[in-house]
C-alpha cells in the first residue's frame, strides 16, 4: 500500500463495479484514514461473448488482469464473486477474505410468467450455465434451453426483447443492482442447487502482502467462510469448474453444516446427488465426504463425458 492509498481492481462490469464499491466503503468505515480507490479493468472473459464460458476456458479468464496488477503492485486488492474464482488460484495469491453471502439461490425473471412450472411446453428459458440448464432439463424436460451470455442488464435486455419466456440469473446478482423487482420468484434448493460459493465474495491479495490479510480480517465472515470451503472443496476434488454440471450448496443451522451436491449429464437425464452433515470446523472434511459419495456413484465417468465425449 503506496502512501496509505489502497487501490482495489475490479472488472468494470456494473455487478463488478457495485461490488468493488461494497468493499470500498466496509473499508473505508473501519479504516477512515486510508485513502481507497477503484481501478477497473477488462478481462478476456468480458472480451469474449460470442462463445459460451464453458467453450473458451471457464472462470480464469475473469481474473487473470486483476491478478496481475496485483503481482506488478498497481493494485492492492481484488474483489470476485467467489462463484467466478477458480477452485485452484495460481500460485503466489490467496484469498484473503470471503464475505458474508447473499442470497445464495437462482432466480426465475420474467415478464408473463411467476414460477417455471407455469411455462408452456417449448418456452424458452435463457441460460448458459450447465449446471442450471441440467436441472431445469431435469424438471422441466419440455423446456427449450436457449444460450444467454453477457453482463446482468445484457441478460435482462435479452429478456425484454421477447427471446426469451424467461432467464435464470443469480439472486445476488440482480439485489446488488436493485434489480430485484425483476426477480419473479426463487428456485427453491429443490429445483436448482447453486454453484459453489454463489452469493459470496471474495478478495484476493498476493500472497506476499501479510500486511494485507490483518486488514481484512474484518471482512471475512466465518460462517460463510465454511460453507463455501466445503462447496468449494467437493468441486475441486471433482475437477469441478462450469464445464461441466456440477452444483454444490452447504447451509448452517446451530453450528453444523449440511452440503448438498449433485453431477448431471447436461440433458439431465442422469443425476447425481448426495449430501452429508459435519461441525463448522470440519468443513473441507465435509466436502471430500460429499464428493467421494458422488464419485461412488459414478460422478468422475459423467464429468469425463460431458468433457470429452463417450
Ligand atoms: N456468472 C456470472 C456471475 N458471477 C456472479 C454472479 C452473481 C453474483 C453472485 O453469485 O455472487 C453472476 C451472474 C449470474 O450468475 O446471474
Amino acid at each position: 500500500m503506496k502512501k496509505n492509498n489502497l487501490v482495489i481492481a475490479s472488472r468494470e462490469s456494473a455487478l463488478a463495479m457495485w461490488q468493488a464499491r461494497h468493499i470500498q466503503q466496509c473499508l473505508q468505515v473501519l479504516y477512515p484514514n486510508i485513502s481507497i480507490t477503484i481501478q477497473g479493468m477488462t478481462t478476456k472473459g468480458d472480451q469474449i461473448l460470442s462463445q459460451s464460458l464453458s467453450k473458451i476456458g471457464g472462470k480464469g479468464l475473469f481474473i487473470k488482469e486483476l491478478e496481475w496488477a496485483l503481482q506488478a503492485g498497481t493494485a492492492d486488492i481484488a474483489v470476485h464473486s467467489l462463484k467466478d474464482v477458480p477452485m485452484e488460484l495460481p500460485e503466489g495469491f490467496v484469498l484473503a477474505a470471503i464475505t458474508e453471502r447473499a442470497n445464495p439461490f437462482d432466480a426465475f425473471v420474467s415478464q408473463q410468467y411467476t414460477h417455471l412450472s407455469e411455462l408452456p411446453e417449448g418456452a424458452i428459458v435463457g441460460t448458459s450455465s450447465l449446471r442450471r440448464e441440467a436441472q431445469l432439463r431435469l424438471h422441466y424436460p419440455n423446456l427449450h434451453i436457449k444460450p444467454l451470455r453477457g453482463n446482468v442488464q445484457t441478460r435482462l435486455s435479452k429478456l425484454d426483447k421477447q427471446e426469451y419466456a424467461a432467464i435464470i440469473l443469480a439472486a445476488a446478482g440482480l439485489e446488488r443492482l436493485g434489480l430485484d423487482h425483476r426477480i419473479r420468484s426463487i428456485l427453491p434448493v429443490e429445483i436448482s442447487i447453486p454453484a459453489a460459493g454463489q452469493g459470496a465474495l471474495a478478495i484476493e491479495v498476493a500472497s506476499h502482502r501479510t500486511d494485507l490479510l490483518h486488514l481484512l480480517q474484518p471482512l471475512h465472515h466465518a460462517v460463510t467462510a465454511a460453507c463455501v470451503t466445503a462447496e468449494r472443496t467437493m468441486a475441486k476434488f471433482l475437477g469441478g469448474s462450469c464445464q461441466v454440471p456440477l452444483a454444490a450448496y452447504c447451509v448452517e443451522r446451530s453450528g453444523t453444516l449440511e452440503l448438498f451436491g449433485l453431477v448431471a449429464s447436461v440433458d439431465g437425464k442422469t443425476v447425481l446427488r448426495a449430501s452429508a452433515q459435519a461441525s463448522m470446523s470440519d468443513a473441507e472434511q465435509l466436502g471430500l465426504n460429499v464428493a467421494q459419495k458422488l464419485a461412488s456413484l459414478g460422478a468422475r465417468d459423467l464429468i469425463n463425458e460431458v468433457l470429452y465425449g463417450q
